[in-house]
């Protein structure tokens, strides 16, 4: 493949030759990767102290794949829209062996049951893309993105040649009729085994169903909720609330037989996943806590990027003293803090998403008091 002049060589080839530039940082050495968004994190969000930021494998950390599929049902592309004609990442190093090896399989499949891509540009054809997703102990989810439901009976009926050489625990169709950027539809048919994948983190018990949230890099993910309980417990809260919680990662991590922990969450899929023990309740957080009677010692929120909108105002005006607050946009965490009056007390960076500019950070925050700052 031909280089890109602009760009040192990475261990990328499809980067180096300008095919794939989603890694944008992915030019930049990995240690200096990771001081750049220390900087960027310190300039965001004042903090009394910022621990030192836990760095990822370099490669093959991503538990999910979005495979965008074009070409043709003979000769199938697996990776992104790109140019509009599609491009092939089947050999993406982000991904771990399991999805990689999985690629070619899913392109014989395409051939073997005769699945039309869906073309954008055209918007005729039936197959958008495949959507891997594989467990910490290497057991797949299969979810097969479709403009209609008319293929399902050509899936249904090569299935079995599938599952003999994939080790697959969950096969679904997600029905996608819009022509709209979104990656998924509303609409989840099951194809083959259960309704959950297990990822287990060790003792940690968490399900995830076809359309709920995870966290995409599983060996930061283990040491996000290790590092929430370790920190949770130095101040052995009694009552303590996961919102915006999805599986329930935070809530089980922080669980104790002498402590009550509720978890929230408005996926009514994620909280059937979640199960429990603890206690797991489908809603929006919002306008749940403020139909509390009491509140919790301690606050966990883990919200989308866009952060806690209007709950950061019932915290300031609620009896609560300390929230841990896990991020994955700073700027609006800094914001929340803000409107709460919290101040950030401790923080540390887990770089869920090598190679890009995006990060996770955990922040421990305390109410401010008159003489703060
Ligand atoms: C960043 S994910 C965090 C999930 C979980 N804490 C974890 O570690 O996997 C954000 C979650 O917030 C949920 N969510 C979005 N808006 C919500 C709301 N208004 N109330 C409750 N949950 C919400 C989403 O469904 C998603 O599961």
């Amino acid at each position: 493949m031909a280089t890109d002049n602009h760009f040192p060589l990475t261990p990328c080839g499809y980067f180096n030759a300008g095919l794939c530039r989603s890694c944008t940082h992915l030019a930049v050495p990995y240690r200096e990767q990771v001081a750049l968004k220390q900087r960027r994190a310190e300039e965001t969000l004042p903090c009394d102290e910022w621990f030192a930021p836990v760095e990822s494998a370099e490669f093959g950390f991503r538990n999910k794949a979005k495979i965008v599929v074009t070409g043709t049902p003979e000769h199938p592309r697996l990776g992104i829209v790109g140019d509009g004609r599609g491009q092939d990442l089947r050999d993406c190093l982000l991904y771990p062996p399991i999805i990689t090896a999985a690629h070619e399989t899913l392109a014989r499949f395409v051939a073997r049951a005769g699945l039309v891509p869906y073309s954008v540009p055209g918007r005729v054809g039936e197959l958008k893309s495949i959507i891997l997703t594989a467990s910490p102990l290497d057991r797949l989810m299969i979810r097969f993105v479709l403009r209609t439901e008319k293929l399902v009976p050509s899936l249904l009926a090569h299935l079995d040649w599938l599952v003999d050489r994939l080790p697959v625990d969950v096969v679904t169709a997600n029905i996608h009729p819009h022509h709209v950027a979104l990656p998924e539809g509303p609409t989840e048919i099951p194809l083959y085994g259960g309704d959950v994948l297990d990822m287990s983190l060790g003792p940690l018990d968490l399900r995830l169903r076809a359309q709920g949230f995870f966290q995409t890099n599983t060996d930061i993910t283990r040491v996000l909720y290790a590092t929430a309980a370790a920190w949770v417990d130095e101040t052995d809260p009694e009552e303590v609330w996961d919102l915006y919680c999805g599986v329930g990662g935070f809530a089980k991590s922080v669980a104790r037989p002498w402590r009550t922990v509720r978890g929230v969450e408005l996926s009514e899929d994620a909280v059937r996943a979640a199960g429990g023990p603890p206690t797991f309740i489908a809603a929006d957080a919002g306008l749940w806590a403020r139909q509390q009677e009491s509140a919790p010692d301690l606050l966990i929120v883990n919200p989308p990027r866009r952060g806690i909108g209007d709950l950061a105002e019932w915290i300031r005006d609620s009896p609560i003293d300390r929230v841990l607050y896990s991020s994955c946009n700073l700027r609006s965490a800094a914001d929340d803090l803000g409107t709460m009056g919290f101040r950030a007390v401790r923080a540390q960076l887990f770089d869920m998403f090598p190679h890009t500019g995006h990060m996770e950070c955990l922040i421990l925050a305390e109410r401010s008091t008159g003489s703060d700052g």
